[in-house]
């Protein structure tokens, strides 16, 4: 499923209709259909049958159109249905006019909003609210009447409906104007705007119901969008993974690869041994803990299922004693480099890494995480050596503004096109965690991801992450696979273990990897 911009969801309505010849009306006559159906739904489930009495807030854009083909379903199925206009109708145009009329010829009541000096609205004599004020159209905060309506229809405690988005939603990147309708559900039309599926926006649209309103698939597509849900279907047809595919019975450990973690310091030793144990659970068939030789001692037998290797540290107990050559060594005969976890900061850190990255073979896959990034953001020379290696990066999003140079709200406003542009440009797969998790490839594609859940913003879990796809990479997947299909199965694994918790604030990343 792709997930499209304002602008790229213009252009296939332009082919649609223009190029194609489905007429608008065609596309809007199914788009108020589909949303009749899901308010009705919405408020089967909450009341225990259909809400009977609608108000439908309609803006003077094909967006309020819709939601005057909405309130005809609407009528059609049994409920009463109230119109309140934000613009007055009289100045409507195109597909909205014809709209209008036939709700006039239908009897449909109307009121046009005049705020606060106008008639007032007796929202009580309502069950549920459509919102179709602004939808891809909407430009900056909802001014004047459309303001006025919003913060009363989030006021009146009803059930909202939105069409295509929650008005006052910048459907590009998921923040929040002021004021901004807070959805139960909102009806997405062809296609997911990318705004509803990260936060803030996800938050304020609710559930989000993507309905087909007949335009061709294949148009998003040929018009080049590259931003996808990232779910099992993509997983399996866009980026070849099959999430359920059982192992072959003739294999052996030998088959699935070997996976070296070189992760824990002092203060941090739990951290490579999460990396390590989510490693042997995402299925490799060895692993290999690497850590300064201090830590040998008191880590043995921790990880009885891993291999444990001690590097001479200059019995320091971290990665500032440990040469980098000692570790690209021991990276010989391994199918993948986990880097970061616990790693720890010293003096001398980025030539350390840069050495460490010009002795390893260019083909052995590598996952760059937590200190490891912060490393690399100190020394942007040794980020080209990454160029053209197959390297996933793993930030949160502090470590994605360091990386990146620029601040984290910098970074959060718009974490699509931050992941792109960094992956683009650097050729590497990047992850940036966070509620729905984006993984960008160097070709430019992204994946938003679904799963997961508050419970995981705990630590440890981006060392889980970390050691899971560094599994995936041993395997023999591709970086843009394992990353994927990593952090598809992270969040999934989080949130089975956080069902089987009382509350999910109690979930810990260790329970993460056994629900692996
Ligand atoms: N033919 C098509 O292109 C189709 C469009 N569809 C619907 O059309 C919507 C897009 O319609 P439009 O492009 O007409 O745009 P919208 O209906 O989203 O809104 C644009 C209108 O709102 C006004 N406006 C913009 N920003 C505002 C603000 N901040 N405060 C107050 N008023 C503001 C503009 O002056 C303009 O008149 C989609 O979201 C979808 O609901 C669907 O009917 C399917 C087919
Ligand atoms: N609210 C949330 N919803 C979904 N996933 C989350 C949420 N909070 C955190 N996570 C996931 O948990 C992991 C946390 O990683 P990170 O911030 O690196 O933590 P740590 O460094 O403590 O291991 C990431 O994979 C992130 O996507
Ligand atoms: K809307």
């Amino acid at each position: 499923m792709r997930i499209v911009t304002s602008e790229e969801m213009r252009n296939i309505d332009k082919a649609a209709i223009e190029r194609i010849g489905i007429p608008a009306l065609v596309l809007m006559e199914n788009a108020g259909r589909a949303v009749a159906e899901e308010a009705m739904r919405l408020t089967a489930q909450a009341h225990g049958g259909p809400a009977k009495r609608w108000l439908v807030l309609a803006g003077k854009g094909n967006n309020g159109a819709d939601g005057l083909v909405a309130a005809r379903h609407l009528l059609e199925a049994g409920c009463e249905v109230g119109i309140a206009y934000a613009a007055d109708p009289a100045g409507f145009r195109g597909e909205a006019a014809v709209q209008r009329d036939i709700a006039a010829n239908l009897g449909l009541p109307a009121v046009v909003y005049a705020g606060s000096e106008g008639d007032p609205i007796y929202w009580t004599r309502y069950d549920g609210i459509v919102d179709a004020l602004l939808g891809t159209g909407s430009r900056g905060a909802p001014a004047g009447v459309y303001a006025a309506l919003i913060r009363e229809a989030n006021a009146s405690g009803l059930p909202i409906v939105a069409i295509d988005t929650p008005s006052g939603l910048d459907a590009d990147t998921g923040n929040l104007h002021d004021p901004c309708i807070r959805a139960a559900r909102t009806v997405a039309l062809a296609y997911a705007k990318r705004g509803l599926v990260q936060y803030p926006g996800a938050g304020a649209a609710g559930e989000v119901v993507v309905r087909a309103i007949g335009i061709p698939a294949r148009l998003a597509e040929q018009i080049g969008v590259r931003t996808f849900a990232l779910d099992e279907r993509t997983l399996r047809e866009r980026l070849g993974v099959d999430p359920a595919r059982a192992r072959e019975a003739d294999t052996h450990k030998g088959t699935y690869g070997h996976a070296l973690i070189a992760a824990g310091s002092r203060p941090m030793s739990g951290a490579g041994l999460l990396s390590a144990r989510a490693a042997l659970r995402g299925g490799c068939g060895l692993v290999t803990w690497a850590v300064p030789d201090r830590l040998v001692e008191p880590l043995a037998g921790r990880v009885p299922e891993a291999m444990i290797y001690g590097l001479p540290d200059e019995e320091r107990g971290d990665w500032s004693g440990v040469a980098p050559a000692a570790l690209s060594q021991l990276t010989v005969g391994k199918d993948a480099l986990v880097l970061g976890p616990g790693l720890g900061r010293w003096a001398g850190d980025g030539d350390w890494l840069r050495e460490l990255l010009a002795g390893l073979d260019p083909a052995l896959p590598i996952v760059l995480d937590a200190d490891s990034l912060n490393i690399l953001a100190d020394m942007p020379e040794a980020s080209a050596q990454l160029c053209g290696r197959r390297a996933v990066l793993t930030p949160h999003p502090g470590e994605m503004a360091r990386l990146a140079g620029f601040a984290v709200p910098d970074i959060q406003r718009d974490r699509i096109e931050a992941a792109r542009r960094y992956a683009t440009q650097h050729a590497v797969t990047l992850v940036l965690k966070g509620a729905r998790t984006v993984v960008a490839t160097p070709e430019g594609d992204v994946y938003v991801n679904a799963t997961g859940n508050p419970g995981m913003a705990t630590g440890g879990a981006g060392d889980v992450l970390a050691g899971l796809v560094g599994s995936l990479l041993a395997q023999g997947r591709t970086p843009d696979q394992a990353a994927a299909f990593g952090v598809w199965l992270h969040g999934a694994a989080g949130d089975r273990a956080a069902a089987g918790r009382p509350t999910s604030s109690s979930l810990v990343a260790g329970d993460i990897i056994e629900a692996l």
